[in-house]
């Protein structure tokens, strides 16, 4: 089930150092919202506080709220195993877990959450295969190693393993920026799908791709160097793209820096 993120006043840091400051938006269930901004704006640190990626970094904190659907995903208590199980994440470089087959990276994640019954494996196994629009590619081989799949393949057999435990969210740090040409536009393709399920967020340096495939993007930026990022604004990607509320956004997108 898609869900609403709403993030409220957050600074992102890494020990002493504020690598993003005050940043609140609300991200739209079934939707694809692009984050883009120049290098070291904070962007990935950004994306990896919505499913508690962040602290996984020695010094790592945040001050500030994330909710999904109303719950704080920082409340006490909260087990970030769970809220990495319910926001998933997809990486730049594909990592396929390289010694396993091709079947079984896709239901590793349910494997853990402890689901043995063999049945319930192989039809998740296909519909989440189905749902990266995988299947055919490698129904006749699904014994064979994934790290023997395309980079393209690899990244969708990610995506399977992503969507495989059903989560509420998509995280994608630079889905596409290993990929070729061809294989950036299926996984294109597929986040468009796949929006109709799941809340998707993205980062993206490829401004065409956050035009193609974002309903709304946020732009990030730095107010000078050695100085932390910010949201400077966020809108319908139309609008982003064509008339954006602030002159940084525009210098940015028509390439005037960044
Ligand atoms: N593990 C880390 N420890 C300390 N500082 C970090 C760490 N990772 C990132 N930073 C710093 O946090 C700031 C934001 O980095 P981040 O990678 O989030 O930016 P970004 O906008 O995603 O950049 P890029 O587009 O180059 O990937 C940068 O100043 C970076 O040097």
């Amino acid at each position: 089930m898609s869900k609403r993120i709403d993030v409220q006043n957050l600074n992102v840091f890494y020990g002493d150092f504020l690598a993003v400051k005050d940043a609140s938006m609300v991200i739209e269930p079934r939707s694809v919202t692009a984050f883009i901004g120049p290098s070291g704006c904070g962007k990935s640190t950004f994306l990896r506080t919505l499913n508690r990626m962040h602290e996984v970094i020695p010094g790592g904190r945040v001050e500030g709220k994330v909710l999904l659907d109303n719950e704080d995903l920082y409340g006490p208590g909260v087990d970030p195993v769970a809220v990495r199980r319910t926001v998933g994440m997809v990486f730049q470089r594909p990592n396929p877990f390289p010694t396993m087959s091709i079947g079984d990276n896709v239901v590793a994640g349910l494997r853990l959450n402890g689901v043995k019954d063999k049945k319930v494996l192989k039809e998740k196994m296909e519909q989440s295969l189905r749902g990266a629009n995988l299947w055919d590619e490698v129904k006749d081989r699904l014994d064979k190693p994934g790290a023997g799949l395309s980079g393209g393949q690899q990244q969708r057999l990610c995506i399977a393993r992503a969507i495989a435990v059903s989560p509420d969210v998509l995280l994608m740090d630079e889905p596409c920026s290993a990929l070729d040409p061809i294989s950036t536009l299926a996984i294109e393709d597929l986040m468009n799908e796949l929006k109709s399920e799941y809340t998707i967020v993205i980062v993206t340096h490829n401004m065409q791709q956050a035009a193609r495939v974002a309903d709304r993007t946020a732009f990030f930026n730095l107010e000078a160097t050695g100085k932390p990022g910010m949201l400077v604004e966020m809108n319908d990607t139309q609008k982003m793209f064509s008339n954006p509320d602030q002159r940084a956004t525009e210098d940015y997108i028509s390439g005037r820096f960044g």
